[in-house]
This record gives C-alpha cells, sequence and structure tokens, in this order.
C-alpha cells in the first residue's frame, strides 16, 4: 500500500516518517515550497520539525498530481483548511486517513464530514491519540486509535502504518475517535491557563477530571462510544496536552494565564494552536446539542479577550453540582 501525505508540518512529517521506515517510498505534499526543497534535498523539514533527519524515501511536492499513485491518503493540513485543500485533490475511492483535530468553523462539521462532502466515495478513517510529533519523529514508543467503519481497511491500514515504535489499536468508533481530538485541544488550553496564572496542581487535576466530564457529555449526545473518549484519543491525549508546554495549545493558555492578550498570542503564529479554532464553534455545537460544556464557554471568553481573573472567577462560582450526571 503506498501512502501519500497531505501536509508539511510537524505531524505531517512524522507520519511520512513512520510510513516510510522500512524504506517504503512515501509521497508528502506541502504548502511552503521550502519546505519541498528542504526535505528533497537536504532530508530535513526546517520550518515546522527542525533537528529530525528524515528518511530519503520521502519525496516532497507541490503538485497534488503526485499523489495519484498512492494507495491512501493522510490528511495533515490544519482542520480549517482540510475542505479547501482535499477540494484540489483527485481522491476518488482511495481511503482517506484524517490526522487533523478539530471542527471547522461555520460549517460545524468535523473533519470527516468535511471529507465526505469533498469525496464522498472516499472511505474514511481517523488516526488519533497521544502523539507529539517531535517524540514519534525520534522514534519514541507511540500509540493511537486508528477507527475505520469497515474491519478490513482497519486491518490494513494498521498493517501498513504499524511500526516497532509505533502501534495503531482498531476502532470502528470514527466519530468518537475525532471529538477527542476535537474538544482535548480546547481543555489543554484551559490547563495552560491554569499553569500561567498559577492555580497549582489540585487545579490541573480537577480541570482534567471536569473537562474529561464536558468531553464525555458532548460526545455522547453526537453518537460518540463512551469507550472511546476514555481511550487513546481522547483521555490519553487530553493527559498528553494537558501537561506539556510542548502542546502549543497548552502554552497559548499559559499565555493567556499570565495575562498576554490572545490576539497577541495568536498574531504571527507560524504553527497552528487548532483549539483556539475549535473553541467557539464546540460551544455553538455544544449549544446546539443542549450540551454544558463550562470550562470551554470559559476558553471562549478568554479568547474573546476577558481577563483571565474574571474567567476563573466565574467557573468557581458556579453553582454547586452532582459529580455524575
Ligand atoms: N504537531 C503535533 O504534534 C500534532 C498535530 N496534530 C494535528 O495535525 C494537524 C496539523 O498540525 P501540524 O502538522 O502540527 O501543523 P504545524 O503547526 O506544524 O504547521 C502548520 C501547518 O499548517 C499549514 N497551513 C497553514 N496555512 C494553511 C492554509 N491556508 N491552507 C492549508 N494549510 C495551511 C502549513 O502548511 C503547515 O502544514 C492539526 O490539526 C493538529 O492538531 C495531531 C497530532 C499531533
Ligand atoms: O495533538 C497533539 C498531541 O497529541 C499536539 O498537541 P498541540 O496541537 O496542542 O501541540
Amino acid at each position: 500500500m503506498k501512502i501519500g501525505v497531505i501536509g508539511g508540518g510537524a505531524w505531517g512529517t512524522a507520519l511520512a516518517q513512520v510510513a516510510a521506515h522500512r524504506g517504503e517510498p512515501v509521497t508528502l505534499w506541502a504548502r511552503e515550497p521550502e519546505v519541498v526543497a528542504g526535505i528533497n534535498e537536504s532530508h530535513e523539514n526546517r520550518l515546522f520539525l527542525a533537528g529530525v533527519p528524515l528518511s530519503p524515501s520521502i519525496r516532497a511536492t507541490s503538485d497534488f498530481g503526485d499523489l495519484d499513485a498512492a494507495d491512501a491518503l493522510l490528511v495533515v493540513a490544519p482542520a480549517q483548511h482540510v475542505g479547501g485543500v482535499l477540494a484540489q485533490v483527485d481522491v476518488g475511492t482511495r481511503p482517506l486517513v484524517l490526522c487533523a483535530k478539530g471542527i471547522e468553523a461555520g460549517t460545524r462539521r468535523l473533519v470527516g464530514e468535511v471529507a465526505t462532502a469533498v469525496h464522498p466515495q472516499a472511505p474514511i478513517a481517523v488516526l488519533s491519540g497521544p502523539t507529539f510529533a517531535h517524540e514519534v519523529a525520534a522514534g519514541l514508543p507511540t500509540a493511537v486509535t486508528l477507527a475505520v467503519a469497515d474491519e478490513a481497511l482497519g486491518e490494513a491500514l494498521a498493517a501498513r502504518l504499524a511500526a516497532p515504535h509505533f502501534r495503531p489499536y482498531a476502532s470502528r468508533d470514527v466519530i468518537g475517535a475525532e471529538i477527542g481530538g476535537a474538544v482535548k485541544n480546547v481543555l489543554a488550553i484551559a490547563c495552560g491557563v491554569v499553569e500561567g496564572a498559577g492555580l497549582g496542581q489540585n487545579a490541573r487535576a480537577a480541570l482534567i477530571a471536569r473537562g474529561f466530564a464536558e468531553m464525555t457529555r458532548f460526545g455522547l449526545a453526537r453518537g460518540a462510544r463512551a469507550e472511546t473518549l476514555a481511550g487513546l484519543s481522547g483521555l490519553g491525549d487530553l493527559v498528553l496536552t494537558c501537561s506539556s508546554t510542548s502542546s502549543r495549545n497548552f502554552s497559548l493558555g499559559l499565555g493567556l494565564g499570565q495575562g498576554r492578550a490572545a490576539a497577541d498570542l495568536l498574531a504571527d503564529r507560524r504553527t497552528v494552536a487548532e483549539g483556539a479554532f475549535t473553541a467557539p464553534v464546540l460551544a455553538e455545537a455544544a449549544a446546539e446539542a443542549g450540551v454544558d460544556m463550562p470550562v470551554t464557554a470559559a476558553v471562549c471568553r478568554l479568547l474573546d479577550g476577558a481577563p483571565a481573573a474574571d474567567v476563573i472567577g466565574a467557573l468557581l462560582a458556579r453553582p454547586l453540582r452532582a459529580e455524575l450526571g
């Protein structure tokens, strides 16, 4: 199975490296000409994954036509751009493995729904989990959820993408895998705020647990399975990104908690903090589904410029409630 990768950011590059680990040829489409040149000439992506020597089996291109020979395509553009990028690719009936984490602003569609609208004949898989790109690219052990409705396709993709350090776990719950990845980015911003404002480790643990409760409420309302939300692509990724400044979302929250303005923190960013785009549309989707998501609402207020002390105060002053339900 020949693999094509759409997106030459940190994660697309790391996944290309995984797919090329046995020396198999991998074609990677990147938007930036300097990324294409750097990968082809010096086997490095200096813009998004500097310092990682890449397999010479990875060939980068800026021509979507070069993806025609691939049997399966990994989609690793930021969530807000997946629709626009996929519209330029002749996908046909080839499987799309969705690796972006987010919800499309305006349409409130998950990435899988976006992909199916553009390419209705293409089977959809979701690859998601606790996966910092630099660790995966360095060959450190990593496990992911690989969710596909069709069991045989799931097995074939898992066999092709597995590596000694990269372990896909099969799932049929595509929507559950997507929701965990999208929601955890918003919650990671909140955990960064806790760190930045110096609220302590108790508060961070409470936020992870209450954040997971709201992820679960939303996920169940949208048809996800509870077990998926408690797995690698949900709780696993939530714990990772709520614990480390390696997370761009956590780092954004850290700045907000230190009192810096969201607009300043987001200006001129080359790398993507998906939670900043997902938070407002997630809040809309939650309201539509009748689901209470107070942490998400708080992140929206912070991104709108409300002072961290006010937002934290309001969150803590909410009426007391039962832990379950
Ligand atoms: N970096 C990581 O550790 C992981 C990232 N992801 C997800 O992968 C997705 C891609 O993130 P990264 O590779 O980290 O990106 P990145 O932050 O390393 O790079 C930014 C990416 O955005 C692309 N981009 C910017 N403007 C664009 C536009 N107008 N149209 C199309 N593409 C545009 C750039 O070409 C580049 O590929 C995100 O959804 C992210 O949540 C998932 C797991 C791990
Ligand atoms: O999704 C990720 C790890 O699983 C990467 O997190 P950030 O986008 O917050 O850096």
